[in-house]
């Protein structure tokens, strides 16, 4: 297991024979107080041109949120994994993979529902096969979204809870960021190319693990511990070297 740190290198010089993996939330938008208030960069679809040009085609999505939302706040549809892997769409034009029915998430949000309701602050996401109790409107409710979150998942079998920022998601067991990247990177146009991820989130440890034993680039966005060898300080910064990276690629292919 590659260690963590706190620092990493700074971002490192385009290459054509990359395949990009890209987080969304913290990635390519900033933070926002809730999923819907986030804004999308209007530059964003003409930057993720550029690169699926430069590149082949070869950048990916790879998000938490359901498939349908990155597509819908993203403008553009490419491929990709969503809700942390549940979901796969191989190519741009290919059908969302569904996930299988994870049993137990309907019952989970029928428990949290009642806490939602009753604090408005709080926000139940649902997605397919999973479901997020966000509580970044009220921090000083952390403890007790645990708490009903840990008692929601208690009694369901193949589910655990993983922990975003300021968010608590139930999500079967067997499929994690670094699951998806795998399967995306045994299908053209990722196959045969270096893998290069960019996350800022707990959740994108599991891709920064599995990017590193292929060899890959990881990149971490923003401060905490992270097994990323790259490290960008802010969302700004990133888009700005995705839109040189855009750039460089255009010129020299
Ligand atoms: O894997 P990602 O694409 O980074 O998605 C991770 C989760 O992101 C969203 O929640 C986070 O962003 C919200 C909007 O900025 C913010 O309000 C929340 O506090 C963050 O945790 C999304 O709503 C989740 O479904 C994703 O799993």
């Amino acid at each position: 297991m590659d260690s963590m740190k706190e620092d990493g290198l700074p971002l490192p010089a385009p290459q054509p024979g990359w395949a990009l993996f890209l987080d969304f939330d913290g990635t390519l938008t900033e933070l926002a107080p809730s999923p819907d208030a986030v804004v999308v960069d209007p530059a964003m679809p003409q930057v993720l041109a550029g690169l699926l040009e430069g590149l082949g085609g070869a950048v990916a999505v790879v998000s938490g949120r359901s498939l349908a939302e990155v597509d819908r706040l993203l403008g553009v549809v490419l491929p990709g994994a969503g809700v942390h892997g549940l979901e796969l769409r191989t190519h741009r034009d290919a059908e969302i993979r569904p996930p299988a029915e994870a049993e137990g998430i309907a019952v989970i949000a029928s428990v949290l529902t009642p806490l939602v309701e009753a604090d408005p602050r709080l926000i139940l996401e649902t997605k397919p096969g999973a479901v997020a109790l966000h509580y970044r409107r009220a921090p000083e409710r952390e403890k007790e979204c645990r708490a009903a979150m840990k008692a929601a998942v208690a009694g369901t079998t193949g589910i655990h809870v993983i922990d975003g920022k300021m968010v608590l998601e139930a999500k079967p067991d067997h499929v994690n960021k670094g699951y998806a990247i795998e399967n995306l990177m045994q299908v053209p146009p990722f196959a045969g190319r270096v893998p290069v991820f960019a996350g800022d989130d707990r959740t994108d440890e599991d891709g920064f693990g599995v990017v590193r034993a292929l060899k890959g680039v990881t990149i971490k966005i923003g401060p905490g511990l992270s097994r990323a060898e790259y490290r960008v300080a802010s969302v700004e910064a990133f888009i700005d070297w995705l839109k040189e990276v855009a750039s460089v690629l255009s010129d020299t292919g």
